[in-house]
């Protein structure tokens, strides 16, 4: 015992031993401080309380944030979807609820992901952390969001091999199945997407089309969705553009929602008046999803699409003009840069419409191959059509004024709205199909009286 108090060492010793370590401490320092750049030093002492830091935490989070290489996060989106679906399940002391169904208050209630809430999953026994958080910006969209997704580190590369590609599936079957879909249409004043749930219930078997036609856009449209690869080993974007035309009141809106139902797809229905210059075009669009339609309708009425197409150098006198005139701002190239370009391969399945009564009037540039793959003519009532709309209106496959009907239908041209307006006046199928006959044949008529005319125009010119 009297051994080991002699080998303790004395408090001056300790003392003295503290005095010369905290001056080679401080030689060292200053050499340091002389010998080293601030910078580089400063970088040293980072590092070292990161691996100081990590050393000792038990804990690994994973930060995923809403945007990714200037596009929408797809982790970010299917974790979204993810933990909405899964919300009633995991544990969590609260979540949101509402409804957006305005016909019936008494409708089942959303959940939805709120901020700042601890939500526990579990994964193959290993327990997770999700947290939704959201950081104020001082430019649009004025918040950003991004989740924090934390596991025991040990679990770490399992989570990255494992569970991402998990709830990334989970999300991709849910949205394939969701029942609602929804229409955007871009607000703006307040320089965002407002949506509204879309309700147009025409499907391919209610559309008024020819059977080629309706095959022609199914297989299209099948195949599209299933062309992950094709796209990816021809290097194209996962995109397809359809360009309807044909005369008002033909279908191109109704062949628009049948491509929504079918695909399961949302629709970015904009204005393309409402936008002001490329630069805001460029924002509207990346701020769409991906699996979702872009319709931008009557674009012979919108972009400079219906001049010829000029220099870069006229084009920008002439939007001069323009933006003086009319404050309209965005011009073709700035339209087709999206269709072809840069904004076209942001995102995945998209598909482009665009509709026009006047194809003739649109610039040949978003006419020429490979920049809309489809050029879809919507067009007047043919004898199938008027069946089947006869068909879907009145339930009736035969009827004895079918045949004078049909040799009318050849003659005139009579949309396949106006034809569904006859057919809607009457549930009594003779009298709908006698105001029909009559209509047809006043329209036969009025036809036969501008032909008169024109020729008479014609004598006259020739006599003067
Ligand atoms: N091919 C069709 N099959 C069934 N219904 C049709 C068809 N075409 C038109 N309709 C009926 O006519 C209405 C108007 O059609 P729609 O709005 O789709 O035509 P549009 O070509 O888009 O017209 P616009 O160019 O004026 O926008 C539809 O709501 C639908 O009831």
């Amino acid at each position: 015992m009297a051994s080991l108090i002699n080998q303790v060492p004395s408090v001056s010793t300790v003392f003295a031993l503290y005095t010369s370590l905290s001056a080679i401490t401080m030689i060292l320092r200053n050499i340091l401080n002389d010998l080293v750049p601030k910078k580089l030093r400063e970088y040293i002492t980072v590092k070292f309380i990161d691996l100081f830091s990590s050393y000792y935490q038990s804990s690994f989070t994973f930060v995923i944030e809403q945007k990714w290489e200037f596009c929408d996060n797809q982790t970010f989106r299917a974790a979204q979807v993810y933990l909405q679906s899964r919300l009633a399940g995991l544990s969590t002391g609260e979540f949101l609820v509402g409804s957006s169904d305005l016909k019936n208050p008494a409708a089942e209630l959303s959940l939805g992901v709120p901020v700042n809430v601890k939500m526990a999953d579990e994964f193959e026994g290993i327990h997770l952390e999700w947290s939704l958080r959201c950081l104020e910006t001082k430019s649009f969209p004025y918040e950003k969001q991004y989740f924090h997704l934390t596991c025991k580190k040990q679990y770490r590369e399992k989570i990255m091999k494992d569970y991402f590609p998990y709830f990334a599936k989970s999300a991709e079957k849910i949205i394939r199945h969701r029942e609602d879909l929804y229409i955007y249409t871009y607000n703006r004043q307040q320089s965002t997407w407002q949506a509204a749930i879309f309700e147009h219930h025409t499907t391919f078997e209610t559309l008024a089309i020819e059977p080629q036609l309706k095959t022609t856009m199914i297989d299209d449209l099948d195949a599209f969705a299933k062309g992950k690869d094709f796209f990816k080993t021809v290097g194209r974007a996962w995109k397809r553009g359809y360009l309807l035309y044909g005369p008002p009141g033909t279908g191109k809106s109704s062949m628009v929602a049948a491509i929504a139902n079918h695909m399961n797809y949302n629709i970015y229905d904009l204005q393309i008046q409402s936008i002001s210059d490329d630069a805001e075009l460029r924002k509207v669009l990346t701020a769409t999803k991906n699996r979702s339609i872009l319709l931008i309708e009557d674009i012979d009425c919108g972009a400079d699409s219906s001049c010829k197409r000029q220099t870069k150098k006229e084009e920008d006198v002439e939007l001069g003009k323009k933006k003086k005139k009319h404050d309209l701002g965005i011009s073709l190239s700035g339209l087709l840069n999206f269709v072809d370009g840069l904004w076209s391969s942001c995102g995945e399945e998209r598909i482009i419409i665009f509709t026009t009564n006047h194809k003739e009037k649109l610039d040949p540039a978003l006419l020429r191959p490979g920049r809309m793959d489809l050029h879809i003519l919507m067009d007047y009532c043919t004898p199938f059509v008027l069946k089947k709309l006869v068909a879907m209106y009145l339930k009736i496959n035969d009827h004895f004024l079918f045949d004078p009907i049909e040799k009318v239908v050849r003659e005139v041209s009579a949309t396949p709205a106006e034809v569904a307006q006859q057919l809607m006046a009457s549930k009594n199928v003779d009298i709908a199909l006698k105001g029909l006959l009559e209509f047809l044949e006043y329209k036969m008529l009025k036809k036969e009286d501008t032909k008169v005319e024109e020729e008479g125009d014609i004598e006259d010119v020739d006599t003067t």
